[in-house]
């Protein structure tokens, strides 16, 4: 305990002296601004976590994952795994985690991801070992104070060096100078513009399985309809997701535990982690869906803040069955899957190819 009689120690009893000498002090800072970032760039990031059946287990539970091929052994060797591995947005989110105290804990946002894939599956006990280049740097027309850096991320298996998953993510990230622009806004190039307009008819499949989905949309081109349907549950954002499971996976970005920090940003508030809305709106649609495997996501964007408080809803397109991929027993469908608020308001969009389990 600090002996405030000692004469050498601080005197924090008077708020102005305390005040001053904070604001003489320099501020050790921790991550890096959009000047750090050039094209080409390779970072190592050293933070060491290992994947874990308890992180894997508190993800599942706490967004709604509970397929029982990653709970039970059994059910996993059945399923064709060797041995039961951790959840793969769990894997996704420890390989994402331990790169933001290099790449985004300066602040900004996650807009989006893609190309992300699953080379195999991760199983608990693995040490994590995550590589990220640096693919693409430029100035936000519209928002002078960030710019947009793009990287690509590699997760291996520290001790075997193969690689687990793979992937592009894009963030907003503050300059430490304002850029001058014209402030038109523009170079959208990666963004969706509009889209299409589905036919007024929207069909559901009448199962889980992956005939279910492939005859669902041998109907909708007969009749001209889309295969689109929502999903009845929903999860509302408390402390334990949008900063508990953040900070499971050593996401240090302040954006999802510093409220002070947060209250003179754009959200106004902490804000949920990308990952983990994303995981509960795909959990909501998995629930409706006798999944096989996870394979690959592409075009994720995050639209809008999610902050506490939030309820997060699902709702899924079918876009494509096709029956020779995957083994036997499977076959790939490829969904677009939207997240959205209470408000139904758009947060998350994306496009995944799983492998779904065939009827027989
Ligand atoms: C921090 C973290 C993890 C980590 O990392 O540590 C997280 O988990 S955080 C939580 C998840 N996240 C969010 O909560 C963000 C949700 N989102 C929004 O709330 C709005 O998106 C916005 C307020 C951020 C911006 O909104 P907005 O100002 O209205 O503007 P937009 O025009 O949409 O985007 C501005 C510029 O980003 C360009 N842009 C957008 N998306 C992409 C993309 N995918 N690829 C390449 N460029 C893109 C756009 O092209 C424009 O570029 P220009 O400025 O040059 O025009």
């Amino acid at each position: 305990m600090t002996d405030w009689t000692d004469p050498d120690a601080l005197d924090l009893s008077d708020a102005e002296t305390f005040d001053s000498l904070l604001d003489r002090a320099e501020t050790r800072e921790k991550g890096h601004f959009f000047e750090f970032f050039a094209e080409g760039d390779e970072l190592d990031h050293d933070p060491g976590l290992s994947l874990s059946q308890h992180g894997s287990e508190q993800w599942m539970g706490q967004t709604l994952n509970h397929d029982p091929a990653y709970w039970r052994a059994d059910t996993a060797r059945e399923r064709g795994f060797e041995e039961r591995p951790v959840h793969p947005d769990y894997l996704l989110a420890c390989v994402m985690g331990i790169t933001v105290e290099d790449l985004s804990e300066k602040g900004g946002y996650f807009l989006g991801r893609d190309d992300v894939r699953f080379h195999r599956p991760a199983t608990a006990g693995t040490p994590l070992s995550v590589t990220s280049t640096v693919v693409d740097t430029r100035t936000s027309s519209s928002r002078p104070k960030y710019g947009i850096v793009t990287w690509e991320t590699e997760g291996r298996d520290r001790e075997t060096g193969e690689t687990l998953v793979s992937y592009q993510r894009t963030n907003m990230i503050p300059r430490r100078e304002p850029a001058a622009t014209d402030g038109s806004g523009g170079a959208v190039g990666e963004q969706d513009a509009g889209g299409p307009t589905l036919p007024d008819t929207l069909l559901t499949p009448d199962g889980k399985h992956f005939e279910d989905f492939q005859t669902a949309l041998e109907r909708a081109d007969e009749e001209n309809a889309a295969v689109a349907y929502r999903h009845e549950r929903g999860r509302t954002m408390d402390d334990q997701l949008v900063a508990g499971l953040p900070l499971a996976t050593l996401n240090t970005a302040r954006q999802h535990h510093n409220r002070d920090e947060m209250d003179d940003s754009p959200s106004g508030d902490i804000v949920a982690y990308g990952d983990v809305t994303r995981s509960v709106a795909l959990a909501h649609a998995r629930s409706d869906e006798a999944t096989y495997r996870e394979r690959r996501f592409a075009n994720e964007r995050f639209h809008d803040f999610v902050t506490l408080g939030d309820t997060i809803y699902g709702f899924t397109r079918v876009l494509d069955c096709d029956s020779n991929a995957g083994p036997e027993r499977a076959g790939a469908v490829t969904f677009e899957h939207v997240a959205f608020n209470q408000d139904q308001t758009p947060v998350y969009s994306g496009r995944r190819t799983a492998l779904i389990q065939r009827n027989t």
